[in-house]
């Protein structure tokens, strides 16, 4: 389980974060950041991946604070997607790629093989392990810095705009890994501004750059016209339409 404890962060004194931002993220959970340019989003991202350090408040993995640890540390529990994952690559094939971070764990070379294979199994590039990375499209690309963060089964998952650019082929296999992780018992995070893919894979929202952010169920934070106005977040395509049908 991952714990936001009324975190907040400021850039040179002036404020990133409005207010204490707390939010749990159960085991077998899906918690999407949202809100408007600007409100706050990948500083919540850095601070809760160990990037930034909160000037109040505390990150918890299953109870532990994450305050006064090494990034490295912190790493051990969460894996990150980061927003240009492509900067995030750096071996010259695909499987090398996904073997380095259990290689750093010490594990044996058949459980490297297995977890390689099964990273890649999951993120359908299977066929293409013995490329280059920089020969894959972007969103293999994408799917690779994927399979790379699976491969190290972290407990706790987190995604900045994942789906961003995405075709419904590839979101598709998002989603499904996305399902797969949850239902694994994973604490995951993702930060998206595509409502549409939030309402059909998070379990709740935490909205940024409102009043008074809180973490709410998707199903509330949807029917919620005042909030949604407040945080500039336009319902997704199933919500206007039902709207529109009453
Ligand atoms: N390195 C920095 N130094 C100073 N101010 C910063 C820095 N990074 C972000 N900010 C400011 O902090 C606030 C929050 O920015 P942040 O990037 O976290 O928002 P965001 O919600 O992720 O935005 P976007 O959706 O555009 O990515 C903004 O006012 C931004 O200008």
């Amino acid at each position: 389980m991952l714990e936001l404890r009324k975190l907040g962060f400021a850039y040179q004194g002036q404020p990133a974060l409005f207010d204490a931002i707390s939010a749990v993220v159960p085991d077998g959970h899906i918690l999407a950041i949202v809100g408007r340019n600007g409100a706050g989003k990948s500083t919540l991202f850095r601070i809760i991946n160990g990037l930034l350090r909160p000037q109040s408040g505390d990150v918890l993995v299953d109870g532990i604070s994450t305050s006064g640890k090494k990034i490295f540390e912190i790493a051990a529990y969460m894996g990150t997607v980061f927003q240009s994952p492509e900067q995030q690559l750096f071996a010259a094939r695909v499987e090398d790629e996904v073997a380095f971070g259990p290689q750093q764990l010490g594990l044996s070379t058949e459980k490297i093989l297995e977890r390689v294979t099964d990273a890649l199994n999951r993120t359908s590039l299977l066929d293409q392990s013995t490329q280059h990375p920089l020969d894959l499209s972007a969103a293999e690309r994408r799917f690779l810095a994927i399979a790379s963060v699976l491969a190290m089964a972290r407990p706790v998952l987190l995604l900045d705009e994942a789906q961003r650019g995405l075709d419904r082929v590839w979101t598709e296999r998002l989603e499904d890994v996305l399902a797969a992780e949850r239902a694994a018992g994973k604490s995951i995070i993702v930060i998206c501004h595509d409502m549409d893919f939030v309402e059909r894979n998070a379990d709740t929202v935490l909205a940024l750059g409102g009043l008074n952010p809180c973490q709410i169920p998707v199903s509330e934070f949807f029917s919620d016209k005042k909030l949604l106005t407040e945080v500039s977040v336009e319902p997704p395509v199933v919500y206007r339409l039902r709207e529109f049908m009453t």
